[in-house]
């Protein structure tokens, strides 16, 4: 083989790449733990860390070691001194090193790597050569050079770029580490101090921005976040299947995953409200309610406390106890953490005497005293402790009880609105709606204060109610947060409005918010066609420009359907399907929630096998049936989209039809089929 040609002594890097890492993976097994650890415990906790790192080492054999190369100008970190000497770094998804220590390939995100993302002809960041290199099903087989530095060389697209985007999907989400975008990688390596909140429309990245960025944190942070832990929150159990494989793929093993009502999930939900309660139960001023309700259950002390000890009686009058009982009110402690103090102010009080006395209590005496029957009964009877559920009961159920605490905070019209119409007898007997769980965390929250994580990354954030913002907030009090969402992909009734607004209830107004205009997945003609809803469900917003070279396919498809003739039209809903399963790659069948079941046994009669959302398409299983509702965050390389006049009525009023209409019309990767019988709706005619 001709060593000297680029090629081949790339590929000769490549494979000796992989040896290095066969053998730091060889090192870990080969681990002898028994002289180490002394007890059972700790060899548990050593072998499941020496698991893990073997799985982090295994060499994927359809992820490329490394897919870029930089060639510095000068040494990194040395200051351009005359004479220092340029390096060379491949850049990958982690760190291999040779049997000496050398680097062979840098973690993509070491800080020598961001100017694989960062440099341009612009500002080439002492970049001589970037690379990049292309792979045919394992194969290193191509590469392509821009030298950064060099005046004569004009810049042009990358073609290995556009075709990492065009590429068909199949199967889960995967990660973008070799083509993150420059506006991208801002967000990705923002530190871990700060919240950041993306406005981005369909396909603009945001969701594996979120993904790469909680990875950059974990590299960037690794003892602080393994402490305090990361968490990414989407909207659906399918969502989250989607996405799960992309931390993996990157060596991160430990990010857990949740939606919004696993978080909150202390009560069974059985029920479901109307919208308008539900928007109601959603709004920031039930956090007041709840506040005033926890707090009511402090009584002022009536009488004083007698503690007998021995042959002694002490006395803590009134006055005193109700100065004690004031004070832990106006600090800024929560309910149960004051009631657990309580004891031991009163027994405070009663040692303070004692020493008076000429006594000299010590601290076991003080806890003594805490426990004394005289002390329990008085913190009971002036603190009681509250049961978050029943408080969310009573205050559902009883009228007089919820004026009381929302009084001046919501009218009675609103009062009756989130009250039970009629009574319910216990609260073992509540058909819990999921924005009382929500009410339930709050008040968790108020007797307990939540444990806050390191960071937390919020997918389709705009569906979340202020309440919700605020049950996610309580989870990143003293961490940061990646926010994430499109304003015109709301489709809740309680859809935010603005970020700032959202931000603020999630407890980070100091966030900054950044914008993706650039859409990587829908074609230019289609998501032409679906920003023309954009100016009657988000007026303001700036459309997405594809940046996909690939027209793509687009055809609007009328069909005829007549009350008698049902068959025959979904006949022709499954013929597009069958098209465009003839081409290549995954083929999603959207249809209003209402539809669906029809669908799916026209799909079984005709003999056409098809998946669910969240299921993994597989280059045998293709076709998905997605209703509207699940959507969201999904993506397919063909869709049909089934009668968008359906999918806009299945919704309680019109612009969150039409904002649903938006996200199903922006799944496609490579081409859309619409079919329609009936009209389409009058703000899709250009
Ligand atoms: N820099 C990139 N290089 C290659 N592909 C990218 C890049 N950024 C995003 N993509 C791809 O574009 C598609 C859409 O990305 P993603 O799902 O993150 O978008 P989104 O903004 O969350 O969309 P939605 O609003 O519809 O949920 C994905 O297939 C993703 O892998």
């Amino acid at each position: 083989m001709p060593s000297d040609d680029p090629l081949s002594r790339e590929r000769a890097h490549l494979a000796d790449s992989r040896a290095a890492l066969r053998s730091m993976r060889e090192d870990v097994q080969s681990l002898d733990i028994r002289d180490v650890t002394a007890n059972w415990v700790n060899a548990e906790v050593l072998t499941r860390q020496i698991d893990e790192r073997i799985k982090a080492l295994a060499d994927l054999s359809h992820t490329p070691l490394f897919f870029g190369r930089l060639d510095y100008l000068h040494a990194p970190g040395a200051e351009q001194a005359e004479g220092a000497e340029g390096e060379r770094f491949y850049i990958g998804r982690r760190h291999v090193h040779d049997a000496g220590g050398d680097p062979m390939v840098i973690d993509w995100r070491a800080p020598v790597s961001q100017p694989f993302y960062r440099a341009s002809k612009k500002t080439p960041l002492d970049i001589a050569l970037r690379r990049r290199f292309g792979y045919t099903g394992g194969d290193l087989t191509a590469y392509e050079d821009e030298h950064l530095s060099d005046p004569a060389e004009t810049a042009g697209t990358s073609k290995l770029l556009q075709q990492e985007i065009e590429r068909p999907r199949v199967g889960p989400m995967r990660d973008i580490v070799a083509t993150i975008q420059p506006e991208q990688d801002e967000i990705v390596r923002s530190g871990l101090g700060g919240t950041v909140c993306v406005q981005g429309g369909p396909g603009t990245g945001k969701t594996a921005v979120g993904l790469h960025r909680v990875a950059y944190l974990l590299y960037a942070h690794r003892d602080r976040l393994a402490r305090t832990g990361t968490l990414v929150i989407g909207p659906n159990a399918s969502f989250l299947h989607y996405i799960e494989q992309v931390l993996p793929a990157l060596g991160e093993l430990e990010v857990k995953q949740a939606t919004v009502a696993d978080l909150v999930a202390h009560v069974e939900v059985r029920g479901a409200d109307e919208a308008a309660t539900a928007v109601l139960k959603g709004d920031a001023r039930m956090a007041e309610v709840l506040r005033r309700a926890v707090r009511a259950h402090v009584t002022l002390p009536t009488e004083q406390v007698v503690v007998v000890r021995g042959s002694r009686r002490w006395r803590v009058p009134e006055y005193e106890l109700t100065a004690i009982v004031q004070e832990l009110l106006d600090r800024d402690i929560r309910y149960g953490a004051a009631r657990d103090a309580l004891p031991q102010r009163i027994a405070h009080a009663v040692l303070v005497q004692m020493e008076r006395a000429g006594e000299a209590p010590d601290d076991r005496v003080q806890d003594a005293v805490a426990r004394n029957p005289a002390v329990k009964a008085a913190v009971k009877a002036i603190w009681p402790p509250v049961d978050p559920a029943k408080l969310v009961f009573r205050l559902l159920s009883d009228a007089d009880f919820l004026a009381l605490h929302a009084e001046g905070v919501l009218s009675e019209d609103e009062q009756e609105t989130i009250r039970w119409a009629k009574p319910v007898r216990s609260v073992k007997s509540v058909k819990w709606a999921a924005a009382d769980a929500v009410l339930i965390d709050e008040a968790t929250d108020l007797v307990q204060r939540t444990h806050s994580l390191g960071h937390v990354v919020l997918d389709e954030a705009q569906d979340l109610s202020p309440m919700q913002y605020r049950a996610v907030g309580r989870r990143c009090t003293t961490g940061s947060a990646t926010v994430l969402g499109d304003l015109a992909q709301g489709t809740t009734p309680w859809a935010t409005r603005s970020w700032e607004e959202a931000l603020a209830h999630l407890g980070k107004s100091e966030a900054v918010v950044e914008e993706l205009t650039a859409g990587f997945r829908v074609p230019t003609d289609v998501i032409t066609y679906a920003s023309r809803l954009l100016p009657h469900i988000a007026p303001g917003l700036a459309p997405v420009a594809s940046v996909r070279e690939n027209p793509g396919f687009f055809e609007v498809r009328a069909i005829r359907e007549t009350a008698a003739d049902t068959t025959a039209a979904a006949a022709e809903v499954i013929a597009a399907c069958e098209e465009l399963l003839a081409r290549e790659g995954s083929v999603g069948l959207i249809a209003a929630d209402g539809r669906v079941p029809g669908l799916a046994e026209a799909l079984a009669k005709a003999g056409v096998s098809h998946l669910a959302p969240g299921e993994e398409t597989t280059a045998s299983a293709r076709l998905t049936l997605v209703p509207a509702s699940l959507a969201k965050g999904l993506e397919y390389d063909y869709v049909v989209l089934d009668e968008p006049r359906a999918v806009v009525d299945g919704e309680p009023d019109e612009r969150t039809g039409l904002r649903r209409l938006y996200v199903t019309l922006t799944r496609a990767v490579s081409g859309l089929i619409v079919t329609h019988a009936d009209a389409l709706p009058a703000q899709l005619e250009g």
